[in-house]
């Protein structure tokens, strides 16, 4: 069995490594989708498509699932985004979301999609770790070690720090 579990990742997280090992649980193979793909270089969305599948790769790679990262740009109609994310994936049986839009779209287009509990919310979340990476706090325990280790390479901190301070990063 196949699971697709779509997100923006900015950046991956250990609340998303976590549904991910949950996730493991159930299926065999897991499609990765990477959320709003084409944006980058702003505060909601600092990292490219490329940078969030090295991310999700190095941090997943001692899971004993096969996965697969695809990126997954954003559309103007809700009504046709899940037939997108179907052109541009290997095929799945079941969608896994905490997004209630993303459940909604999903359940009309009649797949199965499960949920989870969320894992420690009050620090596991993607706005909650750009926060801290601006503000200069510790956001390197919010998320995997390989996490850390890719933000470094590619300048992440300089980048989103820069980006919270112009006033055209569109946020
Ligand atoms: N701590 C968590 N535990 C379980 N699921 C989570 C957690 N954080 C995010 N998710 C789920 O993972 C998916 C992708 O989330 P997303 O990339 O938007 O992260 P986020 O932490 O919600 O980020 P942001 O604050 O940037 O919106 C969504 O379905 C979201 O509900
Ligand atoms: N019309 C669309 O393009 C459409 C609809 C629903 C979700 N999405 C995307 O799916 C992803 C959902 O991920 P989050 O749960 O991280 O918000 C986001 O990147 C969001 O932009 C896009």
């Amino acid at each position: 069995m196949r699971g697709f579990y779509i997100g923006r990742f900015q950046p991956f997280h250990n609340g998303h490594r976590n549904m991910v090992e949950q996730i493991a649980d159930d299926v065999d193979e897991l499609v990765l989708g990477i959320g709003s793909a084409d944006d980058s270089h702003s505060v909601r969305n600092p990292f490219t498509a490329g940078e969030r599948i090295m991310m999700i790769t190095k941090s997943l790679v001692d899971m004993d699932v096969v996965t697969y990262a695809v990126p997954i740009e954003d559309l103007e109609r809700n009504s046709v985004w899940v037939s997108h994310v179907q052109s541009m994936s290997p095929d799945f049986d079941v969608a896994y979301s905490n997004n209630p839009l993303v459940v909604q779209l999903f359940r009309e287009a009649n797949f199965e999609v499960r949920q989870s509990p969320m894992f420690n919310r009050e620090v596991l979340e993607g706005t909650e770790v750009r926060e801290r990476m601006i503000n200069g706090g510790d956001w390197e325990s919010l998320v995997p070690e390989a996490v850390a280790e890719v933000v470094d390479e590619i300048g992440g901190i300089e980048r989103i720090q820069m980006v919270s301070g112009s006033d055209t990063n569109g946020d």
